[in-house]
């Protein structure tokens, strides 16, 4: 059962990640090194992040100014940047890479190539705290939390809201506390990933390690230091896909939160999480309204599944039974539910299809949102809200489109985030549905607007 991670698929990126579970189920787990790497010897003389704000610092120094505060990220960046191993299938070269003082003190690694950390390193968080201030409440906390932690039979620990939190509150946020670029998995042996792995938790100020070392491992089998590390990495890792300017694309991150890893799994959550690149944080939302008592949960994989799928699914990869709600009630309650399931699957294929054949309109688009209400999908329903924005502007009725569309970007917002591209899309959409592209799309393409359509007249 090695090898978990949060697989997030249901969102928009359906085949995205390029690295199925069991991709790294296989290369995760099993037996690692003994070495736990020291200090590298270079703190205080990381190199520069972008080769831009290099540029800006070496002319400072000429003229003898301090650095504009408002230019470049902090140098130097990294407080350490060692060790480092070379692939046994290429040349790169993959190392650590941690800053100490990343937000506000919190610190972050990342384990990855100097070109790609140089590419993270550009995001605005590292040269503004200000963006990250009110995140990670788990270690210094300045707000109270919304929830404990409590042991929860049969799942480890858990959340457990202590407060009303309604629909759409931000339950919590953490900044990466390891980011590890996939083809470290891809590109070295066991041994010397789960090494840099080990070195990257080191390099974290105390809190921080400790909170990392004290996650679950699933099971308490004994381990070395760094089969512990990998193990806590396997068993606590979000799949974060590349952001759109990095070179790099066909490989995403594998990254551990130790706030949000104290989630547990149900196939319908009342929580959904999306990454931002900018601020590299993860967002939790709540997606309905959470009674005090009730504990909040994420789904580990695509709900969209029906349930012997699902169950195998947590099975193979996580290793659990799944004992959520919609998992364990009574036969004919599960039948339903999965033919709600495939009608999903069967719509959504319609809707997607903007070829003349596809029968989609916007009672198709209604169907699907009754579906995913009756399915208790709130964290995908931004999904349908998109689909019935289309289909009614497809169908030339603006006004009904513009109700779906700023539905869909009121939910989206909070799954997906404001910079998710069908929630910028929504929004503009919503200000002007006839500059959209999909206005008339279903009308002109069956033969233009107010004109029968061949196949109508060949009927009669
Ligand atoms: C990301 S951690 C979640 C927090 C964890 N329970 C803890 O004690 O820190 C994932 C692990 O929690 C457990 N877990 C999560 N959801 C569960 C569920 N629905 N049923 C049983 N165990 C679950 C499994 O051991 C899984 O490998």
């Amino acid at each position: 059962h090695e090898g978990q991670h949060h697989d997030h698929d249901h969102h928009r990126h359906h085949d995205a990640p390029s690295h199925d579970s069991l991709a790294h189920a296989e290369i995760c787990g099993g037996s690692g090194g003994s070495i736990i790497p020291g200090s590298d010897g270079l703190c205080g003389h990381g190199i520069a992040g972008a080769g831009e704000a290099q540029k800006v610092i070496v002319s400072d120094a000429e003229s003898q100014k301090p650095p504009p505060q408002d230019d470049g990220p902090r140098y130097p960046l990294w407080t350490h940047t060692k060790p480092c191993f070379n692939s046994t299938k290429s040349e790169l070269e993959i190392c650590v890479f941690a800053d100490e003082k990343f937000a506000n003190g919190r610190g972050a690694s990342f384990v990855m190539t100097e070109r790609r950390a140089a590419h993270v390193a550009k995001a605005p968080a590292f040269k503004d705290p200000e963006l990250v201030k009110h995140t990670n409440q788990d270690i210094h906390r300045t707000a109270p939390a919304k929830y404990d932690m409590k042991e929860i039979p049969g799942k480890g620990m858990g959340l457990i809201a202590k407060q009303h939190i309604r629909r759409g509150d931000l339950i919590m946020a953490n900044t990466v506390s390891l980011m590890i670029d996939y083809r470290a998995f891809e590109e070295l042996p066991k041994e010397h990933y789960t090494q840099l792995q080990a070195a990257a938790v080191d390099y974290l100020p105390e809190a921080h390690r400790e909170a990392i070392l004290a996650l679950s491992t699933h099971d308490d089998t004994d381990r070395t230091y760094i089969q512990r590390v990998d193990k806590i990495a396997a068993t606590n890792a979000f799949d974060i896909e590349p952001d759109e300017d990095d070179e790099v694309q066909d490989y995403g991150f594998y990254v551990v939160f130790p706030e949000i890893a104290r989630m547990n799994h149900d196939c319908r959550p009342n929580a959904d999480y999306y990454y931002d690149h900018e601020t590299l944080t993860q967002y939790i939302h709540a997606v309905r309204d959470v009674f005090p008592g009730e504990e909040l949960t994420l789904s580990y994989i695509n709900p969209i599944m029906k349930r012997k799928a699902r169950v195998r699914k947590l099975q193979r990869i996580w290793g659990f039974e799944c004992a959520c709600p919609l998992c364990t009630q009574e036969q004919p309650r599960v039948e339903a539910s999965d033919l709600r399931i495939r009608q999903i699957k069967e719509l959504s294929n319609e809707l997607d299809d903007w070829e003349p054949q596809s029968r989609a309109n916007p009672a198709m688009a209604e169907l699907m949102i009754s579906l995913y209400e009756q399915e208790k999908l709130w964290g995908s329903l931004h999904e349908a809200y998109v689909s019935a924005a289309l289909e009614y502007n497809a169908a030339g009725e603006p006004w009904t489109a513009i109700k779906y569309a700023r539905l869909a970007v009121e939910r989206g917002m909070q799954v997906v985030g404001p910079k998710d591209a069908d929630v910028l899309e929504m929004a503009k959409m919503a200000e002007d549905p006839w500059a959209h592209w999909s206005w008339m799309k279903r009308i002109k393409v069956r033969g233009g607007w107010g004109k029968r359509s061949k196949e109508t007249e060949d009927d009669e």
